[in-house]
C-alpha cells in the first residue's frame, strides 16, 4: 500500500494488543509548541507538583544533543531521551519503542508526559497513540500547547513556519500562552484574535513561566479523537495553507531546518559569551541551548538559552561527578556552521 495515501490519523492495521492484565491503560499528557516556547519550563513545572505520582518522562530533542535531559528534573530510571530527530517522523519508532518500555516495566509508571521536539507535527505522534494495538496500554490524556507571547509573530512572512505554529496550536486541547511578562494588553489581544480567527472554542490559559494550576494540566481526560481527526482533516479552516498529505507536507515543514551542535572541554569568558549571545547570532537561528562551562565560576554547570535575542545565562549549580564541559546546539534555517563555530570559539577563555 502507498502509505502517503492513507489518512494521517486513521489507527495501523490491528495487530495484537499489548497490555498488561489487571493495569488500566496509563494516561499520557503530550506537550507540544515551537521552539523555545516554554515546554520544558512546564514540564519541570509539573514534576515538581504535589501530585504524588510516578511519572515517566519521554523528552525529544531535535538536535544532536539531548540538552532539555539535562534540565528536566525526573527520576532519572523513569526518563527516556529521544535525540537527533523529530518523535512524529523520522524516530517514531523509538517513540513507540521507549513507551512499550515504561509501560511494560513490572514498576511501571502512573503517568507519561511526552514533551515533542518544537518542529514536531503533532498529528504523527497523535497517530502513534491511537494505534489499537495500545488500547489497553494508555490513553491519550491531553494535548497542550506552549504557545510563546513575544515570539508568535517572529518570522511571520515565513509561511511554512506559521503553518507549523498553527499545526502545533490545532492539535491541541489547551494552549498555554507562555511569557506574557513580556508582552503588553495590545500584543494579547493580537495574539487572542489571530488564534481565535483560525480556530474556534480553544481554551488559552496566559502564564508566566508557565504557573498553570496543575488541576488543569494532567488526568483532565480533555483529549477528543473526534476533534483531532476533523483538525487533520480541515485544514484549510485551521491553517493560513492546506496540509498536504502526511510524507508530502511534512518532511517538507522537517527539511527548513538544520541543527548545529557544538562541544568543547575548554572554559569559555561567561561576558564574552553572553554578549555574543545576545548580540552575534544569526537571525535564521530560531533557538540555542546548551550546558556549558565557564571560566569565570569553574565550579559550576551554567544553562545557555536563546531565544531570537532573548538570552539567559544561569547557574545550575556545582558539576558534581561530572567533568566540566561545554555542550551547545543550534536549530535554525541556512545555518553556516563553520562561521557559527567560529563565533562560540572567539568567546573560549584564555
Ligand atoms: N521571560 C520569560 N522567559 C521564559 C518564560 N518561560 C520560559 N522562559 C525562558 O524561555 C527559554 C526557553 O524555555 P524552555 O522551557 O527551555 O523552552 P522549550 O519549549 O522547552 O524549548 P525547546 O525544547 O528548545 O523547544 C528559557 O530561557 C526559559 O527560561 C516566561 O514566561 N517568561
Amino acid at each position: 500500500m502507498d502509505t502517503s495515501q492513507r489518512p494521517i490519523l486513521a489507527p495501523a492495521a490491528r495487530t495484537e494488543p499489548i497490555f498488561v492484565p489487571g493495569r488500566d491503560p496509563v494516561p499520557v499528557t503530550l506537550l507540544t509548541g515551537f521552539l523555545g516556547s516554554g515546554k520544558t519550563t512546564l514540564l519541570n513545572r509539573i514534576l515538581n507538583g504535589d501530585h504524588g505520582l510516578r511519572v515517566g518522562v519521554l523528552i525529544n530533542d531535535f538536535g544532536a544533543i539531548n540538552i532539555d535531559a539535562e534540565l528536566v528534573d525526573s527520576i532519572e530510571e523513569n526518563t527516556i531521551n529521544l535525540t537527533n530527530g523529530c518523535v512524529c517522523c523520522e524516530i517514531r519508532d523509538d517513540l513507540v519503542r521507549s513507551l512499550e518500555e515504561l509501560l511494560l516495566r513490572e514498576k511501571a509508571v502512573d503517568y507519561v508526559i511526552l514533551e515533542a521536539s518544537g518542529v514536531s507535527d503533532p498529528s504523527g505522534i497523535v497517530m502513534t497513540f491511537l494505534d489499537q494495538k495500545y488500547e489497553k496500554l494508555l490513553r491519550l490524556d491531553s494535548i497542550t500547547c506552549v504557545v510563546d507571547a513575544e515570539a508568535i509573530f517572529t518570522h511571520g512572512d515565513d509561511q511554512e513556519l506559521n503553518t507549523l505554529k498553527m499545526r502545533q496550536i490545532s492539535f491541541a486541547d489547551m494552549v498555554i500562552l507562555n511569557k506574557v511578562d513580556l508582552v503588553g494588553p495590545t500584543h494579547l489581544e493580537v495574539i487572542h484574535e489571530w488564534i481565535g480567527h483560525h480556530l474556534k472554542r480553544i481554551r488559552i490559559i496566559e502564564a508566566t513561566r508557565c504557573d498553570a494550576p496543575l488541576e488543569i494540566l494532567l488526568a483532565v481526560g480533555r483529549f477528543d479523537p473526534v476533534r483531532a481527526i476533523a483538525a487533520h482533516q480541515k485544514p484549510s479552516e485551521a491553517h493560513d495553507h492546506p496540509h498536504e498529505d502526511d510524507a508530502h507536507g511534512h518532511g517538507e515543514a522537517h527539511s527548513q531546518f538544520q541543527t548545529w551542535s557544538y562541544e568543547t572541554d575548554r572554559a569559555f569568558a561567561q561576558d564574552a559569551l553572553g554578549e555574543m549571545v545576545r548580540r552575534k547570532l544569526p537571525a535564521e537561528i530560531y533557538r540555542c541551548k546548551g550546558i556549558v562551562h565557564v571560566a569565570d565560576s569553574p565550579g559550576e554547570r551554567f544553562s545557555l538559552q536563546a531565544v531570537g535575542r532573548r538570552t539567559e545565562l544561569t547557574s545550575l549549580g556545582p558539576w558534581g561527578e561530572q567533568v566540566p564541559c561545554s555542550r551547545i546546539v543550534a536549530i535554525g534555517s541556512s545555518i553556516d556552521a563553520a562561521a557559527l563555530t567560529a563565533l562560540f570559539d572567539s568567546c573560549l577563555a584564555g
